[in-house]
């Protein structure tokens, strides 16, 4: 467990912006099953795709019983559940933080159709067993893209052609379009239906020299500190990213920095702010940090279909309301979204982490505009995605104290 205080300063200067996980999860898993070289050897990795990567390990390891241990990482389970079915293993999936309790329930629905049985008390842990088979799959696209993209990365393994059909629209699309893009490096494709994807079976992942790409997400929390604050330069970002959070970009100049390509770097500075109306469907990730930057802006913001965030590491929406109304903030939580008065400064003070790295981060970008430190917990929970981001973020001038206990 650790605190972190956070004396208001200004951020500024250059960041190279950290490796997307969304990527990196999909590359590890599609290098895995391609039986090509382990692709992060030796870098220090977040605890997400660390549990991906020992997850594959174990799943290529040529026992038919593995343990797979997900940490506290939704991705890293929805995307193996399917994938440990495809190969016909007899898998244990467990899991901690809030990890047990976010639901699994569309696969609990569709794959006993397919041949596997799941057996569970609700959550984590879970034990799947018996080989799917190919075939129509139906899905709700507005729970978690991460069943989807589960599905797309293992059907293609089996030996006949499956066909996955949305029964709801499809939210975060940008994270189903990523996973397609990355497979078909690895040599894998399936095709776009009028209502789906078809996914020829008996297809084999091939290994291939892949490039993480950098993070939006994550760029995010820059973008929000050179919005509020000094001038900040992002690097190592690609423009023509699918990565739906690439409207962060677009999202911070409509607040109203001045946010400009100076080449292949992204420079944002401050301006004048006012609040926005933010339809978080496609952009789920960027609402915590979103959320801190209206706090600070001129007016009102709105920020709606957002009701997938109360399921993620934390309810984000009730954090974050939680958090910036304890420094000061004037939030409303709406049951799909927040509803956020600007104020010009928020108050020193202490608030709540709930354990989740982009609740931390947001809440330690909105401190650098507080009238005194902001203390807030469960700062160790940043490992999950960003273990450096206190360490980038001192490095900008930021003056972060991360401080462990017991
Ligand atoms: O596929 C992915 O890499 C992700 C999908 C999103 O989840 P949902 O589709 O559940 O919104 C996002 O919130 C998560 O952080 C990463
Ligand atoms: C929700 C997240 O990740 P996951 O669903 O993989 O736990 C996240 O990184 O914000």
């Amino acid at each position: 467990m650790a605190n972190v205080l956070i004396t208001p300063s200004v951020l500024s200067g250059n960041i190279l912006v950290p490796p997307s996980k969304s990527a990196a999860h999909r590359a590890a898993i599609c290098s895995a099953l391609a039986g090509g070289k382990p692709l992060f050897d030796g870098e220090a990795l977040s605890n997400d795709i660390t549990a991906t990567c020992r997850a594959m390990r174990a799943i290529c390891g040529g026992g038919k019983a593995v343990q797979i241990d997900c940490g506290e990482s939704g991705s890293t389970l929805r995307f193996l559940i399917p994938v440990a079915a495809a190969l016909g293993l007899n898998a244990e999936f467990i899991g901690s933080g809030r990890l047990p309790e976010r639901p699994i329930g569309v696969y609990l629905d569709c794959l006993p159709r397919h041949g596997v049985l799941c057996n569970t008390q609700g959550g984590l842990p879970l034990t799947v067993s018996g080989q799917m088979t190919p075939g129509r799959f139906e899905l709700p696209g507005n729970i978690s893209s991460q069943f989807i993209t589960g599905l797309l990365l293992a059907l293609p393994l089996l030996n006949g052609d499956s066909e996955l059909v949305l029964s709801s629209p499809l939210e975060s699309a940008g994270y189903v379009d990523m996973t397609i893009e990355i497979m078909r490096e690895f040599g894998v494709t399936v095709q776009r239906a009028e209502n789906g994807w078809n996914i020829p079976g008996r297809q084999k992942y091939r290994p291939c020299e892949y490039r993480v790409e950098r993070d939006w997400s994550q760029a995010a929390f820059f973008l929000a500190a050179g919005t509020l604050g000094g001038t900040l330069r992002l690097e190592g970002l690609n423009p023509d990213s699918c990565q739906g959070d690439r409207a962060a970009e677009q999202l911070f100049r409509e607040f109203g920095a001045r946010v400009e390509w100076e080449g292949s770097v992204l420079s944002v500075s401050p301006k004048e702010l006012t609040g926005i109306e933010i339809d978080a469907s496609q952009i789920p990730d960027l609402v915590p940090v979103l959320a801190a930057t209206a706090a600070l802006c001129r007016g009102c913001t709105r920020i709606y279909n957002a009701q997938r965030l109360r399921i993620k590491e934390s309810d984000r929406l009730f954090a974050m309301a939680d958090g910036l109304t304890k420094l000061g903030g004037k939030v409303v939580e709406t049951p799909d979204g927040l509803i956020i008065d600007g104020v010009p400064l928020l108050h020193g003070g202490k608030a709540e982490g709930f354990n989740d790295h982009r609740i931390v981060m947001a809440l330690s970008i909105a401190a650098l505009k507080a009238d005194g430190g902001v203390t807030v917990s469960d700062a160790q929970s940043i490992e999950k995605s960003y273990p450096a981001f206190f360490e980038d973020y001192n490095r900008l001038g930021g003056k972060a104290n991360v401080f462990h206990m017991g």
